[in-house]
């Protein structure tokens, strides 16, 4: 009660991932006290004012035994299958252990192409924030029936860390089986220390993680410092860690009382529209620039000019993303075009005035300052 008084108007939103190896018990099955506890976990942070996201796992460790398989599957007809049949159990289970608390929740299946198109992207956030506006709590899984390799998160650790820089969230909160980062696997190397707090996620610790994950899960640690990575460059504050024994544990972790690890959010400097540059776009070409225009994008805060344009790779239209590299080829972010490829071609290294003589209504700027993310969110994003 008191928090809601302190949060105001400025409600503060917390997208909870809940992993595979947090749902199941020890045969594999969907556990329902484990289920039951997570669903007062979030209860106990909507009560307190919080809008609340669920990114739940499980649909497939809930399907498999009625396909009267003995254990998960491993083919990805076999996965897909699977989640086919848990998917609805799962959420139906969601939607009775909610109504027992008053509370309403909606199933949101996400595809990447959902958010790989800019439209898609804009049209899920709609729906989110109205469902949120309803105090209804989304409960969102990577549709995995209809998903392919090529479209597949395949964890939903990337998920849950898009889904956070989409709503522009405070907090991901990473629910699994071991309580945070450790100094090496824990469940290998039973010495292994916990790291309580990290100002940042570097590529080399990302390398420094094995690979392995649990029993029934998808990502691994590594997986989780990826997504943690992506969601804090974006301004989103970071937990990883086990389900506490008390109803109250999730409210502790965003009161950064948490005891698994802790990730620092970087100052959130990129718009929505830049987080989705960075994170999901495409680039249907590349332009390569001269070192005045690496320096005015890099260090000066401007915007690409056609005088900057040394060469133009690819054909592109208006509105489209392209990729910039340096005089050596090196990307240094993408952005927006407000050319043409075919118009650039004619007008690289020009100076403005004189691109105003052959088309007087392009604009100034080819790439414009508050459509360019630079390669630093890129490469992360993206890695
Ligand atoms: N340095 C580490 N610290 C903690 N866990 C680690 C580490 N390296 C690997 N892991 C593994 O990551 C697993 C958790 O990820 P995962 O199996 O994907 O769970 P979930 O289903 O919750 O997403 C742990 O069970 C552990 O085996
Ligand atoms: N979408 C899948 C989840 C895949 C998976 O296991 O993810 P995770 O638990 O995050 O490692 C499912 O619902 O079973």
């Amino acid at each position: 009660m008191v928090e809601r008084r302190l949060i105001g108007m400025d409600r503060q939103t917390v997208v909870v991932k809940i992993g595979t190896s947090s749902l199941t018990d020890e045969r594999g099955q969907l556990d329902e006290n484990r289920l039951n506890h997570h669903v007062n976990g979030v209860f106990h942070l909507r009560e307190a004012g919080f809008r609340v996201v669920v990114v739940s796992s499980g649909a497939i460790a809930a399907g498999f035994h009625e396909l009267g398989l003995s254990s998960r599957p491993r083919t990805l007809a076999g996965k897909q299958a699977a989640a086919a049949v848990g998917q609805g159990a799962l959420v139906q289970r969601y939607r009775e252990l909610f109504a027992a608390k008053g509370a309403g929740c909606a199933q949101v299946l996400l595809t990447r192409s959902d958010l790989e198109s800019r439209g898609r992207y804009l049209n899920a956030l709609a729906t989110l924030n109205y469902l949120l506006e309803r105090e209804v709590v989304p409960v969102i899984n990577e549709n995995d029936s209809v998903a392919v390799d090529e479209i597949r998160w395949g964890d939903n650790d990337t998920l849950a860390s898009l889904v956070a820089g989409l709503l522009q969230a405070d907090w991901l909160l990473l629910v699994t089986n071991t309580n945070g980062l450790y100094t090496d696997n824990p469940h290998k190397h039973p010495d292994a220390r916990p790291i309580r707090r990290l100002d940042r996620i570097d590529e080399a610790l990302i390398q420094q993680v094995d690979g392995s994950k649990s029993l029934l899960g998808s990502g691994g640690m590594r997986s989780k410092l990826v997504a943690a990575r992506l969601a804090a460059e974006t301004g989103v504050k970071v937990h990883i860690g086990t389900a506490g024994s008390e109803p109250e544990w999730m409210l502790r972790a965003v009161r950064g009382r948490g005891d698994g690890t802790t990730i620092e959010a970087a100052p959130r400097h990129v718009s929505r529209k830049q987080q989705w540059i960075a994170a999901h776009s495409t680039p249907a070409g590349r332009l390569q620039v001269d070192e005045g225009a690496v320096h005015a994008l890099l260090e000066k805060g401007g915007s690409l000019l056609p005088c900057g344009i040394i060469a133009v790779e690819g054909v592109f239209f208006e509105g489209d993303i392209v990729e910039v590299t340096d005089p050596k080829g090196i990307p240094i972010g993408r952005g927006v075009t407000r050319y043409p490829s075919v118009l650039i071609d004619q007008v690289k290294g020009w100076q403005s005035t004189t691109v105003k003589g052959i088309a007087p209504d392009a604009p100034e700027e080819v790439i414009h300052r508050d459509d360019w993310v630079t390669a630093v969110v890129t490469e992360s994003s993206c890695s």
